[in-house]
């Protein structure tokens, strides 16, 4: 057995809706020293998973969960991962770690994720439900938690809520957020993630001390006892388009958001490229929850990554390396009823190097 491995390791869930700072705030926690004994779990709702490349470095305690949201369709895949690197970290086949860290996908309700931990009959004698981190962006999310249930469920659990991209909203879009947070989550401490002096510690490490069997805090409480009475935000009782909620399989993403991948074979003329994705989320912004992608872009030997949410176009980041021998731009789609063929069409029009791949959804 590795040592120093704690009698119950916490598993923290880093939640928060599409595109709004989760891998962000991820790869900067992981950059602390503090930080240096923990496992990572990543899932993404699409076809292929960008955000492993996207935090960089990846090594064998970072593992990307099979394509499909953790909270309906792969519930079994995530007890399954974390019994594996459990295992494989008593076999001392990967460095030991003192936390594990999911980052769930942007539209996954973070009850069922952290019910499977406790469900787990190997699971619960190793692991514990740690803390609960939620990202909320500041310029896209009053919007975001008026429209997707997801999201204020996120955000309702959360011990800790991390306000993203204060830096680009206006004052009072974000007091009104602040104030609409404070509704459905009274007393968990919300962080600025653009303030400098924002720790890993203050998220973790706090947890990470607790003895096994310590009360749960208070918002996991209130989240409970809420959850057990008719509250709108409630998973027995919301429904929404596009998030149904059956028998059997309680939670299940519905027809309305899809996603898929558009590949372009050729290098790409970034000015064309910027232009075309501004001009389509100018116009789709409300219906593309997000797309984020990794560009093959002429004259530029190593890929770079494009991130928007909804109407906003993040400035591009320039990657150290290709993460394979695949050359091609991948680009995500995470769409609300929108025909992907539109969008093929579009760019395939705009600057003839669309690829369309067969749709998978
Ligand atoms: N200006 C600014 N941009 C931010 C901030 N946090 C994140 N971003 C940008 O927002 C975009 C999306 O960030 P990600 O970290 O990929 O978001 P995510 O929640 O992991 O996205 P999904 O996994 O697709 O749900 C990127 O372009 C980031 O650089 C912030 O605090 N300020």
């Amino acid at each position: 057995m590795a040592d120093n491995v704690p009698a119950f390791t916490p598993v923290h869930l880093l939640t928060g809706f599409l595109g709004s700072g989760k891998t962000t705030l991820l790869r900067r926690l992981l950059s602390d020293p503090a930080m240096a004994r923990t496992a990572v779990l990543i899932n993404e709702f699409g076809e292929i998973g960008l955000d492993h490349h996207l935090l960089e470095p990846i090594d064998e305690t970072m593992v990307l969960l099979p394509s499909g949201c953790l909270c309906c369709t792969i519930r079994g895949e995530l007890a399954q991962a974390i019994r594996d690197i459990h295992a494989r970290r008593e076999r001392g086949d990967i460095p030991s770690f003192d936390r594990l860290v999911i980052e769930s996908t942007g539209l996954a309700d973070p009850f069922p994720i952290l019910s499977t931990i406790k469900a787990d009959p190997v699971l619960r004698h190793h692991f514990r439900p740690g803390t609960v981190i939620a990202t909320v962006d500041a310029v896209n999310g009053r919007f975001q938690l008026e429209t997707h249930v997801e999201s204020t469920r996120q955000a309702a659990i959360a011990d800790r809520l991390v306000l993203t991209k204060t830096d680009i909203a206006d004052e009072v879009t974000v007091a009104r957020l602040l104030d609409r947070l404070r509704r459905f989550n009274p007393d968990a401490p919300i962080l600025r993630a653009a303030d400098g002096d924002l720790d890993a510690p203050a998220l973790f490490h706090q947890d990470d001390l607790a003895s096994a069997g310590q009360p749960e805090r208070s918002t996991r409480a209130w989240f409970r006892q809420t959850f057990q009475s008719d509250d709108p935000v409630a998973p027995e009782t919301a429904s929404q388009p596009g998030h149904e909620h059956g028998s059997g399989d309680r939670t299940r993403h519905g027809e309305r958001i899809r996603s898929f991948v558009v590949t372009v074979d050729e290098p790409i003329d970034w000015t064309a490229f910027g232009i075309w994705l501004t001009m389509l989320l100018n116009r789709h912004g409300d219906r593309i929850l997000r797309v984020k992608g990794m560009l093959n872009l002429a004259g530029e030997i190593a890929p770079v990554a494009i991130h928007g949410v909804q109407h906003l176009v993040h400035p591009p980041v320039h990657m150290q390396a290709w993460p394979d021998d695949d050359r091609r731009s991948r680009i995500v789609f995470i769409v609300d009823d929108l025909d992907s063929s539109l969008i093929r069409r579009s760019l395939a029009a705009f600057n003839r190097l669309a690829v369309p791949l067969p749709q998978r959804s």
